[in-house]
């Protein structure tokens, strides 16, 4: 029982927060709307009411045997062809409405929803699948769920209205014909309940289910994987994995469903008892001659009503049960709290950085997983360029992830000319650095917009813009457009495609337009690009690094020369430390890749 009590206040408590925030997006669409719906409530009573009369003043004639004159007939008849049609004409207009409000309500939520996105400065909840899930859940049932919260309360509100005037056209024929058939009702309405708590809950717990069915459908329906389905001939192996998602995920939803139906119809029965024995006890009276023709034909009509509108009421109230709960969980990720602590406003970025930024003794591993990093020293001096390399996994993304603060040290610190990394202002600290991640994005924006997401005062200075395409190296790529820097990229929306090196240039050109940067992080920056363009690039490398500390993570050691030091990462540890010639002295591992390479050009 208190179980319940606290999941009544859970739900109670998320149904109130909501209405606010839903008031918020679209008022004047709401109010619209309610006043629509309630009109709507009031209207079927109203023809129930002309029909009584109707029909009595019809019997009244014929026992008197009187004529019935048109000033009788004639408003009678508008009053009920008005209520029937005044029903059908606001249909269209209720559905516009909602059209309208449910734009505004997605819109409303969804800006929410990346609000607090934006909030995660860090990767650690992009990179932990249950959270991910949840995320999912919520981002793809945005669309109909804010909506039908109101839609449903609304509807409510509507069956109530027509509910309580039809108790009102009810309780002169008799009080408790009302009341036994709501008594008939609660049962079903407790059961109902319940199960819409638990499905909601079971298709919470499955959504790794639903994510893997949209990830199968996501890899057989894009592009990106097409050319691999077609050549390896996949389509049967992911429809099969879909297959299994889907049944696993429908198996525990259909039993569920199932129960629920079941007990909801068996309950139905009692109800159904309930209005059979009020007909037979108001067709008795009327053949006792207790009540007129016209209030046998009312009697009927509410009880048809009543009952519908009973299971409406009761339909519409499992519906916001579901509804409301997908609110919670929208408001549980609004309420999480952020996952790395931030020094507000923080210490001011030391511009420019002298004594070079510090590694003592890091560790790092990420969440559920083992040591990436292990035991790591090293100091950047201002303006130095550091190649770092290593084998797959050997944690160079990992240490640039935390140099970009986008993870924190398990252990250990980071120190930004003696001051930890965790104390300075992180916006800041962002904005002096620069560079390309190994998987950069490609969006599908203009030339132009693509280069400026690294700096975006570059969309309003030209100049900036000609600075990073000409160190990017791609002046001859944007001039062979028409429309030059502003083609629209990217095929989803029908843009141009570029190569794969096209895109990388593109990437390099980015990092470039954050001019004042201090901090530049090169992460396999040339992986796509022909031999001809890497060379050139490198031949020009002192001058684009030029006032920058540069961290350039490589596979290819002929670049690594470029370097003023060397370090190596074996396992989490950084095994060794030198310029080029001393690692070779040494005859370490440095040499024993450096070896394997030169081997492969020989
Ligand atoms: N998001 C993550 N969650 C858990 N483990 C991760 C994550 N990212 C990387 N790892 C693990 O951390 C270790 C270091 O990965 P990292 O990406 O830093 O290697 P790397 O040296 O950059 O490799 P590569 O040369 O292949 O790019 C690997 O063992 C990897 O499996």
């Amino acid at each position: 029982m208190s179980d319940l009590r606290i999941w009544f206040e859970v739900y109670t408590k998320a149904l109130f927060r909501s209405l606010p925030l839903l008031w918020t997006a679209a008022p004047k669409e709401i109010v619209f709307l309610v006043a629509v719906t309630l009109f709507q409530g009031f209207l079927p009573a109203l023809s129930v009411w002309i029909t009584k009369l109707v029909v009595d003043t019809v019997a009244t004639a014929l026992s008197t045997r009187e004529e019935l004159g048109y000033a009788t007939l004639v408003p009678l008849l508008i009053g009920w062809v008005g209520a029937l049609l005044l029903q059908t004409l606001l249909d269209p207009w209720r559905l516009a409405l909602q059209g309208n409000l449910n734009d505004k309500l997605t819109a409303h939520i969804s800006l929410m929803l990346m609000s607090k996105a934006k909030t995660f400065p860090d990767l650690s909840r992009f990179e932990d699948s249950k959270f991910y899930d949840e995320l999912q859940l919520l981002q793809e049932q945005v669309r109909y769920q804010p909506l039908n919260l109101l839609a449903n309360l609304v509807e409510l509100g509507r069956s109530f209205v027509t509910l309580v005037v039809m108790v009102g056209l009810l309780i002169p024929l008799a009080f408790w014909i009302p009341l036994v058939i709501a008594i008939a009702t609660v049962p079903q309405v407790v059961v109902s309940s319940q199960y819409g708590k638990t499905i909601w809950l079971t298709l919470f717990e499955n959504s790794p289910y639903a994510r893997r069915m949209q990830y199968y459908t996501s890899v057989m329906l894009t592009d990106s994987y097409a050319k691999e389905i077609r050549l390896f001939q996949l389509s049967s192996f992911f429809m099969k994995l879909y297959l299994q998602a889907f049944q696993s995920l429908h198996q525990s939803m259909r039993y569920l469903r199932g129960k629920q139906a079941f007990w909801s119809s068996s309950l139905a029965v009692l109800s159904a008892f309930g209005n059979g024995f009020a007909f037979y006890w108001v067709v008795k009276k009327a053949f006792r001659g207790e009540f007129s023709p016209g209030s046998v034909l009312l009697f009927v009509q509410s009880l048809t009503y009543f009952q519908q509108n009973l299971e409406g009421f009761v339909g519409n109230w499992l519906e916001l049960f579901e509804n409301v709960l997908y609110m919670q969980q929208f408001f549980n990720f609004l309420d999480s709290t952020i996952s790395m602590p931030l020094s507000i406003p923080g210490e001011k970025i030391p511009t420019p950085i002298r004594s070079g930024i510090t590694f003592e003794k890091v560790h790092f591993r990420y969440p559920d997983s083992g040591w990436a990093l292990k035991d790591i020293s090293f100091t950047l001096y201002p303006g130095e360029t550091v190649a770092i390399v290593g084998e797959n996994g050997a944690g160079k993304t990992t240490l640039v992830k935390l140099l970009t603060r986008l993870y924190d040290p398990t252990k250990g610190r980071i120190l930004v000319d003696g001051i930890d990394l965790k104390n300075l202002n992180l916006e800041q600290w962002r904005q002096q650095i620069t560079g390309v991640f190994q998987d950069f994005g490609r969006y599908a924006l203009t030339l132009r917009e693509n280069i400026a997401l690294g700096n975006l005062e570059a969309l309003e200075r030209p100049e900036l813009l000609k600075y990073a395409i000409e160190k990017a190296d791609i002046v001859n790529l944007v001039n062979r457009f028409p429309t030059g820097e502003n083609t629209p990229l990217g095929k989803q929306f029908g843009g141009t495609e570029l190569s794969g090196g096209q895109w990388q240039k593109l990437a390099l050109a980015r990092a470039f337009v954050r001019k004042e940067a201090q901090l530049l992080l090169l992460d396999e920056p040339t992986a796509a690009l022909d031999p001809r363009s890497e060379y050139e690039l490198y031949l020009r490398f002192v001058e684009l690094t030029q006032g920058k500390t540069t961290i350039l993570i490589t596979h290819r050691l002929a670049s690594v020369l470029m370097a003023d030091r060397i370090f190596v990462l074996k396992a989490g540890r950084l095994i060794e430390d030198g310029t080029h010639d001393e690692l070779l002295q040494r005859g370490d591992e440095y040499t024993t890749l450096w070896n394997m390479q030169a081997k492969q050009y020989r």
